[in-house]
């Protein structure tokens, strides 16, 4: 069954209400003008105003409430001025439904050449075409506004793991100065909300004064960055637990960058509310699934005479409709519509698995929910 519908339609204000808990889980919804989105949610990622190889009403359809957009790509190409001068990112890319976008800063120190950070900013050349550009707190919140993205991410500073304490706690204190700095920017807009960014490595102490000081700051929505960088699963939920009682309960929160079902599931356990990831639709891309029965690789030359369907049970199309023989042979063709249908299969698990949770922390069974999960993935093909 459906997790119960949240009491809330969309609001002319943005809020999150909590409707059930299990444990450090919650389940609930974040209304705003353009809608609610239900939580736990899995946000897929429109970084170019486009979830690669999707139709918009496709995605929505699979259940995803919010996409993510994203301002280092979009201020390159086609810039945010033009998008703005063309009705914003809603219009332009037909989604009519809340849009979350990324400051940028961390995608310039994973993309950009010559990048330059000080105090003001991040400058920087163009991954496209070598163009000089500034990103500063100040540029990045306008870049959202211009794009009118409904949950405007601050800028920061993202460190790779794993760090020395001292360079850690620079870029965490220079995130502070700069979420300030976002605010100040971002001003008041009722419908709409800046979010922001819990850093510090995966030092603990730096963990917990950086979420304390952003939590004075009485923003409307927390993630917590600097994680999905390559460290260990066990890292990862480690700063978890950290941060997690030092961030307001009534306040969603956001785990950049995560993950794959397995991070996700325990994530929830922990008290996260929001995610993202690339893994879906990358994955999907280069004929890697996700499903019920675990991972599979339809690459493998054991799927190229199997005329089953990948999951008769599941309600997408992608995953009932086409046998795994012919699946093979479009990703070994490398043909678009092979990574069209692997890419809806995988965003068809991921939010099937969001619908799971939501309803098992709403029933009070999360640790059930979980169990038969994670059996399901061990177990393998039926
Ligand atoms: N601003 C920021 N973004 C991060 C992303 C991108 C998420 C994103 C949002 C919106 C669109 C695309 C990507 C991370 N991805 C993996 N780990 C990540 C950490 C951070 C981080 O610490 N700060």
């Amino acid at each position: 069954p459906q997790a119960l519908q949240p009491e809330i339609a969309a609001t002319p204000e943005f809020t999150f209400k909590v409707a059930a808990r299990d444990g450090a889980a919650r389940t609930g919804a974040i209304s705003m003008p353009r809608g609610v989105i239900r939580t736990p949610a899995f946000m897929p990622v429109g970084t170019a105003a486009t979830v690669k190889g999707m139709y918009p009403e496709q995605v929505r359809a699979l259940g995803a409430d919010v996409v993510l957009g994203n301002t280092y790509h979009l201020m390159l190409r086609p810039g945010a001025e033009r998008v703005a001068k063309l009705g914003g990112l809603h219009k332009f890319m037909n989604w009519p439904h809340p849009i979350l976008t990324d400051s940028g800063g961390f995608q310039v120190m994973s993309l950009a050449n010559l990048r330059k950070l000080t105090e003001e900013g991040v400058t920087f050349r163009s991954h496209i075409d070598g163009s000089k550009h500034v990103l500063t707190p100040e540029r990045s919140v306008e870049i959202q506004n211009l794009l009118g993205s409904d949950i405007v991410m601050q800028l920061d500073e993202c460190v790779a793991l794993p760090c020395e304490e001292k360079v850690a706690e620079k870029a965490m204190r220079l995130s502070l100065r700069w979420a300030e700095r976002c605010k100040t920017a971002f001003g008041d807009h009722p419908g709409r909300a800046l979010f922001g960014i819990v850093q510090g490595g995966d030092v603990p102490h730096l963990r917990v004064e950086s979420a304390r000081e952003l939590a004075a700051m009485d923003l409307k929505g927390y993630a917590v960055g600097g994680l999905a960088v390559g460290e260990p699963q066990d890292v990862m939920l480690a700063m978890i637990e950290t941060v997690e009682p030092h961030l307001p309960q009534e306040k969603p929160r956001y785990l950049m960058g995560v993950g794959t079902p397995d991070d996700i599931v325990k994530s929830v356990a922990r008290g996260i509310d929001m995610f993202d990831c690339v893994m879906p639709t990358r994955a999907g891309r280069h004929g890697q699934i996700f499903t019920r029965f675990g991972r599979m690789n339809l690459k493998n030359a054991k799927h190229a005479e199997d005329p089953r369907p990948i999951d008769e049970q599941s309600s997408c199309p992608a995953a009932n409709s086409w046998s795994r023989a012919y699946l093979h042979h479009l990703v070994k063709a490398e043909e678009m519509l092979g990574k069209m249908l692997l890419t809806w299969v995988n965003l068809a698990y991921y939010q099937d698995l969001m619908a799971g949770l939501r309803s098992a922390i709403a029933a009070g069974r999360l640790d059930d929910f979980i169990a038969e999960t994670r059996e399901g993935w061990e177990r393998g093909e039926p």
